[in-house]
């Protein structure tokens, strides 16, 4: 079993003129990674901020904390180099935005970066398995894309028992309405890696709800591993 548990905080909510210590209050909180979602008002309706601000936010933080880059954009190819050159360490598409999956995925290896892949609620994972063994991450959304601090859709989990049950070894990603009252139930299902937003940021304690979602994890990979 090669995967961990892994918390992404989505800096989403946050104070976006501060993005900057924003990212680097995250990581002094404990988060083991940052989760920047990327929005178009195309793929979704809703607009975030693109490279520009990426490459800002390396240049800021350093070059330890890992980006982990949700593309919720149309045509997603486009922008593959200039995250890569921003200083991205995984891009995460969405199945539902291309029609080269195979392609995306060799391009974003060939500029050095992880490869996610994301589905919308509405997607199958049947849709999503052809690919899961040419990726690092496959991220089953818990609500429909566009906006933070939104309700989780529990039926998601389903897709992430089914991904873990086929793919042991995957690195499986849950983003949307996950904090304290929901981690449990991705845990259980097998997801590894953890998105939060509006929980983590609108905490007094970010600290230790990232310890809380970690160890909550943390233990169902253990008793996973131990079922085996
Ligand atoms: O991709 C996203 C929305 O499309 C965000 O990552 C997600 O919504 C995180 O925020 P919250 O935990 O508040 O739902
Ligand atoms: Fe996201």
């Amino acid at each position: 079993m090669a995967y961990s548990a892994k918390i992404g905080p989505s800096i989403l909510n946050s104070d976006l003129a501060c993005l900057g210590s924003e990212c680097t209050r995250m990581m002094d909180c404990g988060a083991d990674y940052l989760h920047l979602d990327v929005m178009d008002g195309h793929f979704v309706p809703n607009i975030t901020f693109g490279h520009p601000v990426v490459e800002c936010l390396r240049n800021q933080v350093g070059p330890e904390p890992f980006f982990d880059l949700h593309m919720m954009v149309a045509r997603p190819e486009q922008w593959v180099r200039p995250m890569a050159a921003a200083g991205a360490d995984q891009y995460t598409f969405h199945l539902e935005a291309t029609s080269n999956v195979g392609n995306l995925i060799k391009e974003i290896r060939e500029s050095g970066m992880k490869v996610g892949l994301a589905i919308k609620p509405n997607t199958t994972v049947e849709e999503m398995a052809p690919w899961a063994g040419q990726i690092d991450m496959a991220l089953v959304m818990t609500v429909e894309p566009g906006f933070g601090g939104q309700k989780f859709m529990e039926d998601m989990m389903t897709k992430v028992s089914w991904l873990r049950s086929q793919f042991p070894s995957l690195d499986i990603e849950v983003d949307g309405g996950v904090g304290p009252d929901t981690i449990h139930k991705c845990a259980d299902a097998g997801a590894n890696m953890i998105v939060s937003g509006s929980a983590i940021m609108k905490s007094d304690d970010p600290r230790s709800v990232i310890t809380l979602l970690r160890n909550v994890c943390a233990e169902a990979i253990q008793k996973r591993s131990l079922d085996r």
